[in-house]
């Protein structure tokens, strides 16, 4: 892809920016790139970012930039993870008529009206997303201001990554760039390969049904240890469990400042069992963190806990 574009470095936008997840993935990906704007509503998440990235992104709604300001930008690739809400499979799955998905919307409305349009376009959502009329909208726009585009559904796992949670993605160019393998255009893939410039066999399409294809994947992934910032956690306790009394309280529990541990009080999994996606730093396999993390048992992300807890009866 990188020899393709005339200009280096490449011009990036970097909308939804949250933490700065897909800036990490071009950072990753080695392109010649650099981050121009990033654009987020989000106080806190635009803290985290400027933590990261020492840049605070433009914090304000996506949806009262216009034509004008984006081609301001000269921008060759937007990189976009708009809300997921309006997609998840738990959710209403209201789509394009949910209001979180107006300003994604709006910016799809803008490409026809731009002077200056990006060359190549990535989108990241939530699967559910492929389905979504907003979907239809996304691939219809592209379409008809002369993007070709490759879409796929893909695990972080199918890359050693310990995240389990399958992601689309969308992948446009702006013609006469195009695509490697263009057979697969306008199709969605479930495989890595078709981006390396291998083709997906029908073989790989059975084998993405079969439990032994994801257990391999999950036994030849990273630890998440590797890829915890506070290396320190626990050490001070010479073993890996984390020893507290049946009547201690709850709310002091969940961190151990002293020992630098994080843990799951056993009340808790005693009380919930099951139910708990609790992760550990030797762990394969964790799901996504959300803003609510920890404040419901269900659905808000892995608990990370660098510690076991046992059970102890005074
Ligand atoms: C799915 S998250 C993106 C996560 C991001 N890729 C990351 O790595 O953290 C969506 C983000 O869009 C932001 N957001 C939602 N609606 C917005 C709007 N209308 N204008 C600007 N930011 C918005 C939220 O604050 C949130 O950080």
């Amino acid at each position: 892809m990188e020899s393709e574009v005339s200009r280096n470095p490449w011009r990036v936008l970097e909308f939804y920016s949250g933490i700065g997840g897909l800036r990490y993935s071009l950072l990753k990906a080695a392109v010649d790139a650099t981050v121009v704007e990033a654009f987020d509503i989000n106080d806190v998440a635009n803290d985290v970012y400027q933590h990261n990235f020492g840049h605070r992104p433009f914090q304000g709604n996506i949806q009262t930039l216009n034509a004008a300001d984006l081609d301001g930008y000269n921008a060759d690739a937007w990189l976009l993870s708009p809300p997921c809400q309006p997609y998840t499979r738990q959710g209403l799955q209201k789509g394009s008529s949910d209001a979180r998905a107006s300003s994604f919307l709006k910016i799809l409305e803008l490409v026809p009206q731009l002077l200056r349009p990006p060359s190549y376009l990535f989108v990241e959502n939530v699967v559910g997303f492929e389905t979504s009329d907003t979907h239809a909208i996304l691939v219809d726009i592209l379409e008809k201001n002369n993007f070709v585009t490759q879409e796929f559904i893909l695990s972080p796992l199918q890359f050693g990554l310990p995240y389990s949670r399958p992601r689309y993605y969308c992948l446009a160019k702006r013609k006469p760039l195009s695509f490697e393998v263009p057979e697969f255009n306008c199709q969605l893939l479930r495989t890595p390969g078709p981006l390396l410039g291998q083709t997906e066999s029908t073989m790989e399409k059975e084998l993405l049904l079969s439990p032994e294809y994801w257990d391999e994947l999950l036994q030849a992934c990273q630890p998440v240890d590797d890829f915890l910032v506070f290396k320190t956690f626990g050490n001070r306790k010479d073993s890996s469990t984390y020893s507290f009394h049946a009547n201690d309280s709850v709310k002091s529990d969940r961190i151990d400042e002293e020992n630098d541990v994080c843990f799951v009080p056993s009340s808790l999994i005693e009380r919930w069992g099951s139910a708990m996606d609790i992760v550990y730093p030797h762990s394969k396999r964790c799901c996504c963190f959300t803003k609510s993390y920890y404040r419901y048992v269900k659905g808000t992300g892995s608990l990370l806990a660098t510690a076991e807890a046992t059970f102890q009866t005074k």
